[in-house]
């Protein structure tokens, strides 16, 4: 019988095999040891793909140490997998606090964190280890903004990379990513056909604009609503139909926050709905959609369906899906493997510029040369080729060096 670490390596392996730029890098690192005796603390989901990349460091020559960014986020058979081969603290929410403290015993020289908290703690807590750090990246726009007020207040000590910023970080995670997996997590909900409805996506950032992307590759009619006048009227200038939410309240079949924003719809829109409208969040918070205001103005309320409640407005329902809680992970897997392949490999090599070279504390942005080699293994992976421009091109943008295509 297959014991959970055997099944947490089959999932270790599965993501493997999804993620061919960092097993190129891996590759790399395996025979030019850039990491060699450098220990790194990883801050991070406990997952498959997380194990390709504490894989990854270790081929470099790192001893990584792995503990839970969010205590719920453990896949308990990838922690026991991968403990066998490196040092995990991945004990659950009563344990979190310990296990990063954990960490910090161990003396990392680099962090990779997701949402500062190893980087926070190693501030208040242990400062005695900072003055031999290399420096540590950061995943989350939250991790960012506390990095940035420690930085305000000159008391950020180590350089950080914001991996998060970065604009491969930026195409895949929130526009390939989040684009498909907040559809599959609607479909997977509801089990609706998309074809033939209205479907309207609120907020055409990063975000938004690859949920309507797919949604219109799902042969939906897709409104954008926006508050922003440029992204408004790039959505119109991609084909969308463009229109106030409380107009578009009255032609949506199915209704997609993305805005990071509360309260984008509320009473005055869920007055105006069709009968079986169906309601999904893919912000962050569970803030974008009123559910107060759902509450406070249905006669009735039940479940009917898995992660699927029924509001009920005298002769007309709405629909809410999981709660108004971010739907691609309630209701489906999160990112796919392949888009936190682009993900960690900007960790990886970020990881590595920060132990090569030199930096001065405060935060950074990924180097253009780590977003292009990114870009460039992941073309390689596609085996897709492109042009490089010839000498006399280079010359007349007067660049020293050509770019490469791979
Ligand atoms: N579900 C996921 O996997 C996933 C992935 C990435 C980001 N997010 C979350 O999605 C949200 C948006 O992220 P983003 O990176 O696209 O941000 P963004 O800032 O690029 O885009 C947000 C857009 O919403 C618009 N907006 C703000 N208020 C609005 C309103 N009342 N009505 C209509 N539009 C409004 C803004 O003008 C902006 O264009 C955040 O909460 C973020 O954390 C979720």
């Amino acid at each position: 019988m297959a014991t959970s670490s055997d099944r947490g390596l089959a999932r270790i392996e599965w993501a493997d095999g999804q993620m061919p730029v960092l097993r190129s890098i891996r590759e790399r690192f395996a025979r030019e040891q850039p990491l060699a005796g450098v220990g790194v603390g990883a801050c991070l989901h406990v997952t498959s793909e997380t194990a390709v990349l504490v894989r990854t460091l270790q081929a470099g020559g790192a001893s990584v140490s792995l503990c839970a960014s969010n205590p719920f986020a453990i896949q308990e058979d990838v922690a026991v997998a991968l403990s066998a081969e490196s040092t995990v603290f991945a004990g659950g929410p009563d344990a979190w606090a310990d296990d990063v403290a954990s960490v910090l015993t161990l003396a990392p020289r680099v962090t990779l964190d997701d949402g500062a908290d190893l980087l926070g703690a190693l501030h208040s807590a242990r400062p005695d280890l900072l003055a031999g750090m290399h420096g540590g990246t950061e995943e989350t726009t939250t991790g960012l903004l506390r990095l940035r007020a420690l930085e305000a207040e000159g008391a950020l000590a180590v350089p950080v990379i914001a991996v998060n910023e970065a604009r491969a970080e930026r195409a895949f995670n929130d526009r390939f990513g989040a684009g498909q997996s907040v559809l599959d997590g609607i479909v997977r909900a509801t089990n609706l056909l998309l074809a033939g409805q209205t479907v309207v996506v609120l907020g055409y950032g990063w975000t938004g604009r690859g949920v309507a992307l797919r949604a219109a590759g799902f042969g939906a009619s897709v409104i954008v609503c926006e508050v922003d006048p440029l992204r408004a009227l790039e959505a119109r200038m991609e084909g969308f139909a463009v229109m106030p939410a409380l107009e578009a309240a009255a032609r949506g079949d199915v209704f997609i926050t993305v805005t990071g924003v509360p309260d984008v719809l509320r009473g005055e829109h869920f007055y105006r709905m069709k009968d079986g409208a169906v309601l999904a969040n893919a912000g962050q918070f569970d803030v974008e959609i009123s559910l107060a205001d759902l509450r406070s103005s249905a006669s009735s309320v039940r479940e009917v369906l898995p992660l699927v409640e029924r509001f009920e407005f005298g002769d007309r329902a709405l629909y809410l899906l999981a709660g108004g809680r971010v739907v691609n992970l309630a209701a489906a897997e999160g990112h796919p493997a392949a888009v936190m392949d682009v993900s960690f490999a900007l960790q990886a090599l970020a990881c590595e510029a920060l132990v090569v070279g030199a930096w001065a504390p405060g935060v950074h942005a990924v180097p253009d040369a780590i977003e292009r080699e990114v870009a460039a293994l992941k073309l390689a992976a596609l085996d897709v080729d492109i042009d490089v421009l010839t000498d006399a091109q280079a010359d007349y943008l007067s660049l020293t060096s050509p770019p490469r295509g791979r």
